[in-house]
């Protein structure tokens, strides 16, 4: 290996990101954070600017996984533009309180936008869900800390099912969860009070991307009045959209879709498999973050506020 190389830890975190074994905007924040900590801990450089080399091609690895959620290159940025220092181990060690420092706003943040989104939901509410998301969860875990007794309708989510790990969450936070198939949605939507959905990203025009078929449910909860809401924290707001740049939408293997058999049998025909979309402001009644909930379209003011115009790549150099 040599000094620029990812050690063993990045590659694994890389490799556990794109096969989804590690998952969830928030999750692959802190997991991408935790990796860089690793290097900066794992590589004996022989100067300065080989440890920063080092750090940046680790980044830049980490970075190549998943394209959609900005939390990922939000969160090597956060990193990586507090390493500073002129000798090895002041880098060394800036870069690791950096990643302490990232991972505990990350659970504070989520915590704080928690109470927001629980202030929205009142007693005996039924809220529906779509996938898996550690924001939307938090809402609904602290309105039951709260001492609201909340009810469930958890769509599965097709094709990779991560309703599965919300209806268990929220079975182990008490709540009571109705399992549904994506397309009775529309059905279930006459019998819930709220929707709560999380985010990959937000764009400067208030766009929610989200897990495919958050745009479909949010425009059915619109037509049966259901308000629908965005849990998500400022890391997952996409600075590259300030300057004009729209976020790519990740487009995943076939095979999640449809098994090997069955593609055989149907024979030529063509699958796509794109894993998120997006939701027009209109259609969302509120995004909520740790400074309190936005109405879409008002979100760019708190994207100026923390990014200023725009942001470099996180590799960049100062
Ligand atoms: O950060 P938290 O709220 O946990 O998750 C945010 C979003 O990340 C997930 O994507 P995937 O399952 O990684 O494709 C879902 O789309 C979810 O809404």
């Amino acid at each position: 290996m040599t000094a620029h190389e990812p050690t063993a830890s990045v590659r694994d975190t890389a490799e556990a990101i794109a096969t989804m074994e590690i998952r969830g905007a928030a999750t692959i924040a802190g997991a991408a954070a935790e990796a860089l900590a690793a290097q900066a801990r794992g590589i004996d450089p022989d100067s300065p600017e080989a440890f920063c080399a080092s750090l940046r091609a680790a980044a830049r690895t980490l970075h190549e996984t998943r394209p959609t959620a900005v939390s990922l290159p939000n969160a090597l940025r956060y990193v990586l533009q507090r390493m500073d220092g002129r000798d090895v181990e002041t880098l060394r060690r800036n870069v690791v309180d950096a990643v302490e420092e990232f991972v505990d706003q990350l659970d504070r943040a989520q915590t704080d936008l928690g109470r927001v989104g629980a202030n929205r939901l009142a007693d005996g509410d039924t809220v529906m869900t779509h996938c898996h998301s550690t924001d939307a969860l938090a809402c609904i875990e602290a309105a039951v800390e709260q001492g609201k007794s909340i009810s469930a309708v958890v769509k599965e989510t097709r094709p990779r099912n991560q309703g599965h790990i919300t209806a268990e969450q929220l079975r182990d936070a008490g709540v009571p969860v109705t399992l549904i198939v994506d397309s009775a949605a529309r059905r279930y939507l006459d019998t819930v009070d709220h929707v709560v959905v999380g985010a990959d990203s937000i764009a400067a025009d208030g766009g929610v991307i989200n897990k495919v078929g958050t745009s479909g449910l949010a425009v059915n909860a619109r037509e049966r009045g259901v308000p629908i809401m965005t849990a998500a924290q400022t890391i997952k707001l996409h600075p590259e959209t300030l300057t004009g740049h729209t976020v790519e939408i990740e487009m995943r293997s076939e095979s999640e879709v449809i098994d090997e058999d069955a593609r055989e049998a149907i024979g030529d025909i063509s699958v796509e498999n794109p894993a998120f979309d997006v939701t027009p402001p209109r259609y969302m009644d509120a995004i909520v973050t740790e400074h309190g909930q936005f109405p879409p379209e008002s979100i760019v003011t708190l994207m100026r506020e923390l990014f200023g115009e725009g942001a470099a790549e996180p590799w960049a150099e100062p």
